[in-house]
């Protein structure tokens, strides 16, 4: 499989599953980023394993995760969660060897453990494991870990000599890594120089993990050449293309304009969910754009 035709496995699995998403029509709402901007796109890519079944899938690794169970009894659970939804799912699994074979084609490093880290990072880290047949270490954000064998069995190893690949699901600015992940690696010893992730969403995290001398090997960097596949492929339309441009050049630009054509009523909208209200809400208290004079009724 070359690199563009893997990268086209995950974006179509994406868009399917509306893990991709795009305001497609000025009818439709911006998606509301939890920085509390607005904007035209949204990835979740965990929505690769099914929508619905990422759905339960996180909301089971939650509850796990809440119960005063053992690390072990907790890594067991997930590690059967995951296992079976790829094997339950065809498109789930062939996302997971398009993904294999991106990182098989544009390195030679040989993992000698895959690392990854709660909750989401584990959707995608926990078939690579087993696809390579290494060991898996659970990364907890308390600062726990857990091993677990190619076979899933739990186990006592000697990390010192090891080379770990963290998969994760996507990078924003690498802060899970600079706060956790590279602290827990570099405690245990392990040699950590790679990540593989399924998308980039800022070349910030990139940098970010640059200078902390982790390189970034992902099938699906978040920019404008990734919209112009995801067009020539037909998979966004002209609409959505085109302000996506007018994003990338402007976001203010693009705010702008979002606000001043947008006839969405949220103080009538019934439907909001309270994580996107709180957004919306601090957009207009922080007004990150100065654009409250040219919005009075907007900001009110
Ligand atoms: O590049 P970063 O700044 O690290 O942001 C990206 C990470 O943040 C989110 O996870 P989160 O920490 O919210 O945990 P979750 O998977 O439990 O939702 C997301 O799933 C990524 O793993």
């Amino acid at each position: 499989m070359s690199n563009k035709a893997a990268t086209q496995v995950l974006l179509e699995r994406l868009t399917e599953t509306n893990g991709f998403s795009v305001r497609n029509s000025s009818e439709k709402d911006a998606y509301w980023y939890t920085s509390g901007k607005p904007g035209p796109f949204y990835i979740n890519t965990e929505n690769i394993a099914g929508e619905h079944a990422a759905e339960v899938i996180l909301e089971n690794i939650t509850n796990l995760l809440k119960d005063n169970l053992s690390r072990e009894h907790q890594a067991g659970a997930i590690l059967d969660i995951i296992n079976q939804a790829v094997d339950a799912d065809q498109a789930y699994n062939a996302s997971i060897d398009a993904l294999l074979d991106y990182y098989k084609l544009n390195n030679t490093y040989k993992p000698t453990i895959i690392s990854g880290g709660e909750r989401r990072d584990w959707f995608f880290s926990i078939p690579i494991a087993k696809k390579l047949q290494v060991p898996h270490l659970f990364l907890f954000k308390s600062g726990d870990y857990h091993i677990t064998d190619h076979e899933g069995k739990s186990i006592e190893l000697e990390l010192r000599d090891m080379s770990a690949l963290h998969v994760a699901d996507i990078i924003n600015l690498a802060s899970s890594y600079l706060k956790r992940w590279i602290p827990m690696l570099q405690n245990l010893g392990v040699a950590f120089t790679e990540t593989l992730s399924v998308a980039v969403r800022s070349q910030e995290g990139i940098d970010n993990l640059r200078k902390n001398n982790v390189s970034v090997i992902s099938p699906l960097i978040v920019d404008r050449p990734l919209f112009t596949e995801a067009y020539n492929l037909d998979l966004i339309n002209e609409f959505a293309f085109n302000e996506i441009g007018q994003f990338y050049d402007s976001p203010k630009d693009w705010t702008r304009h979002f606000l001043a054509e947008n006839n969405i009523e949220y103080s009538q909208a019934l439907n909001l969910d309270t994580a996107k209200k709180d957004r919306i809400e601090f957009f207009k208290s922080s007004d990150p754009y100065h654009l409250k004079s040219e919005f009075p009724l907007f900001f009110a």
